[in-house]
């Protein structure tokens, strides 16, 4: 019998949006993908050769970019972080919709930008952050968190930050303002390019669904 499809799906808020998706591909998990009780983490779905895996939103594209998964749904800040080149993009999935900025305390005395070499940053995204403040010439210490950024400026962790926002209820609840947007993101399917070549007779058809699904013309 051949393989099942593996799809990885994050366990967090993109969650929500990406089954109505995934139901307009035709994958509908099995019923204990529901069940809050449950403790398992691989599910049957309707398709017998697809199985959904439900992970860390970091971890989906590290299982899709080693190949343990062949396709995952996981945010383009997520996919721009790692970098990995074995993971293809091939569709914004128009869900998950944010951006990933640099804030700071609200009234804090301005800095200037020109002549500053050096920034420290609390952030989830190190490699975005470094590579963000190294166009402008600055480098970046970055401070490893991951989550509730929003503490660090208050605590004397470091003066910045970089994360996610959408509202912006997070950042203004923690006296925070938003100085630059890094970044706009939106949730991406992602594949295992390996596997995409590998098994294209059955990969080709699945993104090409889910590009119907999102309402985007087929490639040329
Ligand atoms: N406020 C937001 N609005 C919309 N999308 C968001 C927002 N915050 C995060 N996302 C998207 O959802 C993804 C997962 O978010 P987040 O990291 O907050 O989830 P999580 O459940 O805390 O993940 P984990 O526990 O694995 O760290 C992000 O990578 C991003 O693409
Ligand atoms: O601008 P807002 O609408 O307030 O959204 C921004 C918040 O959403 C995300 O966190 P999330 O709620 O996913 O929690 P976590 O990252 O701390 O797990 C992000 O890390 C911000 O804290």
């Amino acid at each position: 019998m051949a393989r099942p499809l593996i799809i990885a799906i994050p366990k967090g808020r993109i969650l929500e949006e990406a089954l109505p998706l995934l139901a307009r591909v035709g994958i509908e998990p099995e019923a204990d993908f529901h069940n809050s009780k449950s403790r398992a983490l691989r599910f049957a779905t309707n398709q017998p050769d697809v199985s959904i895996i439900r992970v860390r939103a970091f971890d989906v594209a590290t299982f899709v970019a080693h190949g343990a998964a062949q396709l995952g749904i996981v945010g383009s800040d997520v996919v721009d972080e790692f970098d990995y080149s074995e993971l293809y993009a091939p569709v914004d999935l128009n869900i998950g919709h944010c951006r990933l900025s640099v804030a700071e305390p609200e009234g804090l005395a301005a800095e200037d930008q020109a002549t500053m070499s050096h920034v420290r940053v609390a952030t989830k995204y190190p490699g975005l952050t470094r590579k963000h403040f190294e166009a402008m010439g600055v480098q970046a210490e970055c401070v490893k968190l991951n989550g509730a950024m929003e503490l660090a400026p208050s605590l004397g962790l470091s003066r910045r930050i970089v994360d996610l926002v959408s509202s912006g209820a997070t950042l203004k609840a923690n006296g925070l303002v938003e100085t630059s947007v890094i970044m706009d993101v939106s949730a991406r399917l992602i594949v295992n390019r390996a596997a995409f070549k590998m098994r294209s007779g059955e990969l080709t058809p699945l993104v090409e669904a889910f590009r119907r699904a999102v309402g985007v013309k087929d490639a040329a």
